[in-house]
């Protein structure tokens, strides 16, 4: 009998690249969207997990943003993610559910912590405000995980730390989106209507590690079978990082973008830097396989699929 696997956030752009990797064949998976299953319905959670006793969970559903969709929302974001968090991770403890996975971000570590972030290094400082909200709420289900599977050694709750993610099924929305995605939408509708002048938010000094999203699940199912040597916390990133003009200059070359910048420095920046240590990851015997170009191009040929009302 293959394992059961339920995902939340199946509808997501994470959840979706999951449910298309080759290796989600060997499983049986089990993907309602939000309308079957609110994780925000602690009975809504427990009546589904009863009935379904799935093996292993993977927690890929959140309320999830770019820095300017956190900081309009710090309610919302703190709220959610906190209570589909404790209703999920909290069920699932109740009903004995041996495995699980959560999907955490690297914008739980401190805003002032040295790069790379270890994950020792959660909770040893201040956070960024502008997603601390959403900090809070992912700090609350990592720990809540580790406490689990300290106190109850027959249950493995382990946490996932990705750096940003982008790729096909992102949000290209101006108001949620993350830079990546924002950024081609900028570049692509520049190139449409033959502007001469692109904006970037701030001074394009900080810097960002962007993985591809298929990436991310590529590794969830090389960690499957593994599950038990997984460390309780572990980074997921490349090991390397570029600066916000660096991300412009890039997106320019593969759009075929030739004109220029301006920098607006209103805009919010929020961290310097979070690049995440990969030494972890590296010991666990994977690594990231999509080029930043190639993850780009691709990300652009999916967003040229979209209708313009999916935008
Ligand atoms: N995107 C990124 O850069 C990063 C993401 N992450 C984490 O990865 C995970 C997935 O993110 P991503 O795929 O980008 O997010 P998306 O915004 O693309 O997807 C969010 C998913 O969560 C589901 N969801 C939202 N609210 C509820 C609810 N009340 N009940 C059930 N499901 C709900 C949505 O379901 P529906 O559509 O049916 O409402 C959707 O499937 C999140 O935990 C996020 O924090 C971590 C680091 C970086
Ligand atoms: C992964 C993590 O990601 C989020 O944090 P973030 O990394 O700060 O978010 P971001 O991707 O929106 O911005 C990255 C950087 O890029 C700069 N930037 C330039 N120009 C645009 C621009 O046009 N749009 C956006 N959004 N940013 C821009 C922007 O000023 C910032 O310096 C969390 O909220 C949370 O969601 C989370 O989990």
């Amino acid at each position: 009998m293959p394992e059961k696997i339920l995902i939340t956030g199946g509808t997501g752009m994470v959840g979706k690249n999951i449910l298309e990797h080759p290796k989600a064949q060997d499983y049986e998976i089990l993907h309602p969207s939000s309308k079957e299953l609110n994780l925000l319905s602690k009975e809504q959670v427990k009546e589904y997990l009863t009935k379904y006793h799935p093996d292993v969970i993977i927690h890929a559903a959140g309320l999830v943003g770019g820095i300017q969709a956190n900081m309009a929302n710090p309610v919302g974001f703190l709220v959610q993610n906190l209570d589909m968090a404790r209703n999920l991770i909290g069920v699932a403890y109740e009903l004995k559910i041996p495995k699980l996975l959560n999907i955490a971000s690297s914008c739980m570590y401190p805003r002032r912590a040295a790069n790379p972030l270890k994950e020792s290094m959660i909770l040893t400082g201040e956070l960024e405000p502008t997603n601390e909200g959403y900090a809070l709420a992912k700090i609350f289900g990592t720990r809540l995980c580790e406490y689990i599977s300290k106190e109850d050694t027959q249950l493995s709750y382990k946490t996932l730390i990705p750096c940003n993610l982008y790729g096909k099924f992102d949000k290209f929305d101006p108001k949620n989106s993350h830079m990546l995605p924002a950024v081609i939408r900028k570049i692509d509708q520049a190139v449409q209507q033959q502007n001469n002048e692109v904006e970037i938010w701030g001074d394009g000094e900080s810097r960002r590690e962007f993985m591809y999203s298929e990436d991310l699940a590529d590794f969830i199912f090389y960690a499957m079978p593994r599950f038990e040597k997984l460390p309780q916390n572990l980074n997921v990133g490349l090991g390397f990082d570029y600066s916000i003009n660096e991300y412009y200059a890039t997106i320019a070359k593969i759009l075929g973008y030739k004109g220029g910048f301006k920098h607006d420095l209103s805009k919010p920046v929020g961290m310097k830097r979070k690049l995440i240590d990969n030494s972890a990851l590296k010991n666990f015997g994977w690594q990231a396989k999509t080029s930043l170009e190639e993850g780009i191009l691709k990300t652009y040929q999916y967003y040229k699929t979209l209708e313009n009302d999916k935008l």
